[in-house]
């Protein structure tokens, strides 16, 4: 896994663990994230902290400390929304799949998801089959995809999906504009935050824990402007249905589904076979 130093500023939340058993892994991880490091203790009870990295044999998650917090939010593949598309998902009926563009079941393409977060949207193209570099420069959100990555590779169920799924830790604006001019990837795929994005509860929780960790990503223009001189065939962009482009150049496409859009920048077109 490749690291890189990063520019943007992160708030750190402290490590616990829940027992022993993973006391080395969680002290680990807040070394390296230069973390407060809590020892084993319940998340709920710890009050000095708003939000806290925690460990236990259900994997990574990021948590509120107090009693009335929001449930966890961890990078989940082989349980939950993930698992469940991946047994029973649209395929290429699926409206990211047109977005990325897909004539036929079998055409696989190189994709570069420059926001990956907890990597759900890269697991579906992962799924369809497609190879994809996910980039990620929250420290924090990396190590939570690190995590849901290590326990998909290690499931019967996931790990060929997984296999398919490289993650890099680094800022998508620096590592775009070093190879400018250069195809890094079929499609580039970003999603960046946005300030107001939808409202349904689920998304509502991870955003309430999602937002301190990583602000609301006000240079989604220059990632935009990075991602097209680096992608082959197209850029497409995620935004919640009512959210305006992003600036700068206007997209050519754009599919809309229930509550998410997707803005398609292309530069050529896709091969047909
Ligand atoms: C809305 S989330 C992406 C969710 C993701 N599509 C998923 O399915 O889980 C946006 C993520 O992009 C990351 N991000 C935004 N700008 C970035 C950049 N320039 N480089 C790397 N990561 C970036 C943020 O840190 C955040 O984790």
């Amino acid at each position: 896994m490749q690291q890189s130093p990063l520019s943007h500023p992160d708030p750190v939340p402290p490590v616990a663990c829940g027992s022993d058993l993973q006391w080395p892994e969680a002290e680990a991880l807040a070394t390296r994230l230069g973390a407060t490091f809590l020892g084993g203790v319940p998340a709920r009870q710890i009050d000095s902290a708003a939000l806290v990295l925690f460990l236990d044999e259900n994997g990574l998650s990021l948590q509120a400390t107090g009693r009335k917090a929001p449930g966890p939010v961890r990078s989940e593949f082989v349980s939950g929304k993930a698992g469940y598309r991946l047994a029973h998902g649209g395929g290429t009926g699926q409206l990211i799949a047109k977005a990325i563009g897909l004539k036929r079941t079998n055409q696989t393409l190189h994709i570069l998801d420059a926001t990956a977060g907890l990597g759900q949207d890269a697991f579906v193209l992962a799924g369809l089959g497609h190879r994809v570099t996910l980039l990620e420069r929250s420290p924090v959100i990396h190590a939570l995809l690190e995590d849901g990555l290590a326990r998909a590779a290690a499931d019967a169920s996931t790990a060929a999906v997984a296999s398919r799924m490289t993650l890099i830790h680094a800022d998508s604006i620096r590592w775009l504009q070093a190879r400018a001019g250069q195809p890094v990837a079929d499609v580039v795929y970003l999603d960046p935050m946005f300030p107001h994005r939808d409202k349904s509860a689920q998304v509502k929780k991870e955003m309430q824990l999602f937002r301190p960790v990583v602000g609301d990503d006000p240079d989604a223009a220059d990632l935009l402007q990075a991602a097209l001189a680096c992608a082959r065939y197209r850029v497409v962009v995620k935004r919640s249905r009512r959210a305006p482009a992003i600036e700068g150049d206007a997209p050519a496409l754009k599919l809309e589904g229930k509550s998410s859009r997707y803005d398609v920048y292309p530069l050529k077109a896709l091969p047909s076979s």
